[in-house]
């Protein structure tokens, strides 16, 4: 290292991260050595990353397109706490624990600031509430500018967040994306050309042009992480925030990541991330630091004031270490520093805060909103667009498609196979009661669990994309039911077309009733399905929702109405699995069917009259319109209950 280099590194606010790595990236992404970069001051530093993480020589389009202006949108926040309530299971009882203890801070426009302390700190926790990620269980104000925020629709306008793991579609590519994402929150404002040289611009300007065509699943973390971002960019909120946006990364991924955040921020954004422990270069390229510990902000100000800041307390940061990794130190208590007492210095700075606030001059929250042109797609729209992009993802997916539909078609053969010739005969009625059963009793599973277990994969997905505003609940949930019904329908008729006509079932009137019967109670079980996949966690519903069937389908096939309980007969009234049963059975051997065939080599033929099969099993009243009104009934309270459900899940956080 050459004299000048040292002097240049010893006059660094930073000087005891000597150590920092001096590699970088050329402009074809490849890794080498950084020639005559290192800056000593932090504004020249900037200057060193844009020239070594460069994305593939995207600097051109990063400076081609141009986000329309908007005003600066300061984020202000004072005596934030939270808590939660846990389950002591040493104690036995809820106990509430204090996550958040009163932080307040300020996070300005034009600057990339970062919130660091140690695992279990509370970064999460206050970033999910600046965002409005979380609303329940927090005190304290938070504003934008001057205006208060709350849970207004406008302030949501002004903000995007991205979690830790990105929650992308992964059957769609890039392109396809953002084409989505263009049209869903840009609706009719601009022509369709525009938009998609708008999301051609924004990938190739965060270095995705490589990627237009790659599925989402196949590109890299890195990759994924800056397709997130570009999502979020389309509507140009002046307010990002970002759940630990580098873990997860490979050094370079993670430099090419936070350098995009800092030119993002750069040009007028307001940005905020978690981030884990970053390298000292890493940590240079942040504006702004607020560091936590055990709930409580002990340092907030510009990286450079870090290490003065601790050494004007006694905590001498150690030549040679990532003053990063020292603040951990001090965090984790290894150096016997009593954290309050860093938290109360913390405090005292915050009325240097609040003027250096009042020096800014602010925009009401109105203009913000105002300062865009651009309006989100109609609710018809927005349920067009999503139908399409679940259809095109559905498709991609075909071999679930395929195994779904096959897996019904070969039931069908095995089970028509195994029951052949027995819907006719007056001495195979007892086996056409278990084909009817067993018939019920699988696409009524099927129509569950296939919902059951992917909806709630689907709601990480729904829970970004719902809270940046990218639809409203109603057509998503139309867009998914309109794709899955019709489908579920397909796979029951595929069974019932082949193992009807194998067991010899009457081709009459009879049929449209079984036919009827069987899709509405496919369908109601399906309700089910969405209900249990929103409702509750995948493990729980991989198991409720089969005891469920379970519990139901007894009541009618394997115990009478006289023969129930009295405190079990209301499950009776409201299984919508014994009203499909008993309407199948009824409609096979009811409705006036003629007598069945008895082999001559039979004497006695018990059930050659049909009634007496539907008088034994204590079916012979019912009425079929009463069933039908019970079946979709419940169907339909199942879907407006999971609907409630979704929108107490996506908007009482
Ligand atoms: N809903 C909750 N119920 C119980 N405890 C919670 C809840 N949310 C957060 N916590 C606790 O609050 C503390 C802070 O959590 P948080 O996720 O904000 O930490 P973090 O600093 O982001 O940690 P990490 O870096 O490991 O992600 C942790 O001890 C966590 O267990």
């Amino acid at each position: 290292m050459s004299v000048k280099e040292d002097k240049i590194r010893s006059a660094s606010p930073l000087r005891c991260c000597q150590s920092t790595s001096m590699t970088s990236v050329t402009s074809n992404g490849d890794l080498c050595e950084a020639k005559n970069t290192y800056m000593p001051n932090f504004g020249n530093n900037l200057q060193m990353h844009n020239n070594n993480y460069n994305f593939h020589g995207n600097q051109q389009q990063f400076k081609k397109h141009k986000f329309p202006k908007r005003p600066p949108a300061n984020l202000v926040f004072d005596d934030i706490t939270y808590d939660t309530w846990t389950w002591s299971m040493t104690r036995f009882r809820r106990e509430k624990k204090h996550i958040l203890h009163g932080v307040s801070g300020l996070f300005k426009s034009g600057e990339l600031s970062a919130i660091m302390g140690p695992s279990g700190a509370g970064k999460t926790t206050l970033l999910n509430i600046l965002a409005g990620y979380i609303t329940r269980g927090s005190s304290g104000t938070i504003r934008i500018n001057e205006t208060i925020r709350n849970q207004s629709e406008r302030f949501k306008k002004l903000t995007a967040y991205i979690p830790q793991e990105e929650e992308l579609r992964l059957n769609l590519t890039a392109i396809e994306s953002m084409i989505f994402a263009v049209h869903l929150k840009l609706g009719y404002t601009i022509t369709k050309d525009e938009k998609i040289s708008q999301a051609t611009e924004i990938l190739e300007m965060l270095g995705l042009e490589e990627c237009h065509h790659t599925l989402t699943a196949s590109l890299s973390g890195g990759q994924k992480k800056r397709l997130a971002i570009a999502l979020e960019l389309i509507n140009n909120p002046p307010l990002l925030f970002l759940d630990e946006p580098t873990t997860g990364l490979d050094s370079l991924s993670c430099s090419q990541c936070v350098s995009l955040l800092k030119r993002l921020a750069q040009e007028g954004r307001t940005i905020i991330c978690t981030i884990h422990q970053p390298s000292a270069l890493i940590f240079e390229m942040f504006d702004q630091l607020y560091a936590l510990a055990d709930g409580n902000c002990i340092f907030q100000g510009p990286v450079s004031g870090l290490v003065p800041h601790l050494a004007s307390v006694g905590l001498q940061c150690p030549a040679y270490h990532n003053p990063a990794d020292f603040l951990m130190e001090v965090s984790v208590g290894e150096y016997d520093q009593d954290l309050q007492k860093l938290a109360s210095i913390a405090k005292g700075t915050k009325h240097t805060k609040d003027s250096e606030l009042l020096a800014i001059a602010d925009s009401s929250v109105t203009e913000i909103v105002e300062s865009t042109t651009t309006k989100p797609a109609s609710l018809i729209m927005q349920f067009f667009l999503l139908y399409r992009r679940n259809f095109l993802c559905t498709r991609r997916n075909y071999i679930y498609v395929l195994n779904r539909l096959a897996a019904h078609i070969i039931i069908g053969i095995i089970f028509g196979y195994l029951y052949r010739g027995v819907g006719k005969g007056a001495n195979t009625a007892l086996a056409n009661y278990a084909y009817l059963y067993g018939t019920l009793l699988l696409i009524v599973y099927t129509g569950k669990m296939s919902v059951t277990l992917s909806f709630p994969l689907e709601m990480r997905v729904l829970k970004r994309e719902h809270f940046n505003q990218w639809y409203h609940l109603l057509p998503y949930v139309l867009s998914i039911l309109l794709l899955e019904i019709p489908f579920q329908i397909i796979c029951s008729w595929s069974y019932i077309a082949i193992s009807y006509w194998l067991t010899e079932q009457p081709f009459d009137f009879r049929l449209y009733l079984f036919l009827l019967f069987c899709t509405l109670s496919t369908l109601c079980a399906q309700a089910w399905g969405y209900f249990i996949g929103a409702t509750t966690p995948i493990k729980i519903a991989v198991f409720i929702g089969p005891v469920l069937a379970c519990l139901f389908s007894v009541f009618g096939f394997c115990i009478r109405y006289y023969d129930t309980p009295i405190m079990f007969r209301w499950m009776f009234h409201i299984s919508y699995y014994r009203a499909g049963f008993q309407s199948i059975v009824y409609g096979m051997y009811g409705l006036n069917r003629s007598a069945l065939e008895c082999p001559d080599e039979l004497l006695y033929c018990h059930y050659k009259r049909p009634e007496k099969i539907i008088q034994e099993m204590g079916i012979d009243d019912i009425n079929l319109g009463a069933n039908i009104s019970l079946i979709v009934f419940i169907g339909c309270l199942m879907h407006v209950l999971t609907y409630i459900s979704l929108w107490v899940k996506l908007n009482k956080r």
